[in-house]
């Protein structure tokens, strides 16, 4: 499982205490509530390098400066929304998640376009080498909100992990599982206080969510 969108030490020593796959920090990305400066994701790396917990770093259409801070800074993943672009993949020596947004739609004739899309984006990602996992998410980046898990039904993801985002939560994780079977669960919004004043992930959230996974 991958908790997503850690923005202290903190959310970072509630995955130790808990246990968890991935640990995300969204850095380069000011527009989100969750974006850290680099300073602050290292000190969050390097509390999770004390477990097995890997770092990845989650951006949207990094650039290679952005790159390399990034990799300075310990990050075990990078997680890459919006653009790939090539002279980042080659600069890249750490493995990729590839997040493919699928948009939000009502009607039928443009669901099949955005389902094209999703395979496009998908099949394209696949033969890159670099690319350790696939990240399906709803629309908005840590909005929580879901989409439809039917529509992915036939994509064909083989070698590489897929991770299942967008509006997870305790409640409907078990559901998502039996439905998309992915390798890894990926949750933000989902483990927050319902008060969006407090910042930070709400411990007794992540708790019933791990164990809605592990059960
Ligand atoms: O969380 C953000 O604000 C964010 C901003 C920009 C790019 C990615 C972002 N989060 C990515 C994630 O991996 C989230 O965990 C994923 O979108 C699921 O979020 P949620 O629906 O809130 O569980």
């Amino acid at each position: 499982m991958k908790i997503c969108g850690l923005t202290s030490e903190a959310d970072a020593g509630l995955l130790i205490k808990y246990g968890a796959d991935y640990g995300g920090v969204v850095v380069f990305y000011p527009k989100s509530k969750r974006d850290v400066t680099i300073k602050e994701a290292k000190i969050i790396v390097d509390i999770l390098k004390k477990s097995d917990i890997k770092a990845v770093a989650v951006t949207v259409s990094p650039t290679v400066e952005q790159l390399y801070k990034i990799q300075e800074a310990g990050f075990d993943y990078i997680q890459i929304h919006g653009t790939l672009e090539k002279a980042v993949y080659e600069a890249d020596t750490i493995p990729i998640i590839r997040a493919v947004n699928i948009s939000d739609n009502n009607n039928a004739d443009k669901t099949d376009d955005i389902i094209n899309t999703v395979k496009e984006q998908v099949e394209k990602s696949q033969k890159l080498d670099k690319v350790a996992g696939i990240l399906l998410d709803a629309g908005v980046p840590g909005s929580g909100k879901t989409f439809d898990w039917n529509s992915i039904k036939e994509l064909e993801i083989t070698e590489k992990k897929l991770f299942l985002a967008g509006g997870l939560n305790s409640g409907n994780v078990a559901a998502a599982v039996k439905c998309v079977q992915p390798d890894v669960v990926d949750i933000s919004s989902g483990v927050e206080y319902e008060d969006v004043l407090i910042k930070g992930k709400d411990e007794s959230k992540v708790k019933a969510f791990i164990n809605a996974v592990n059960n």
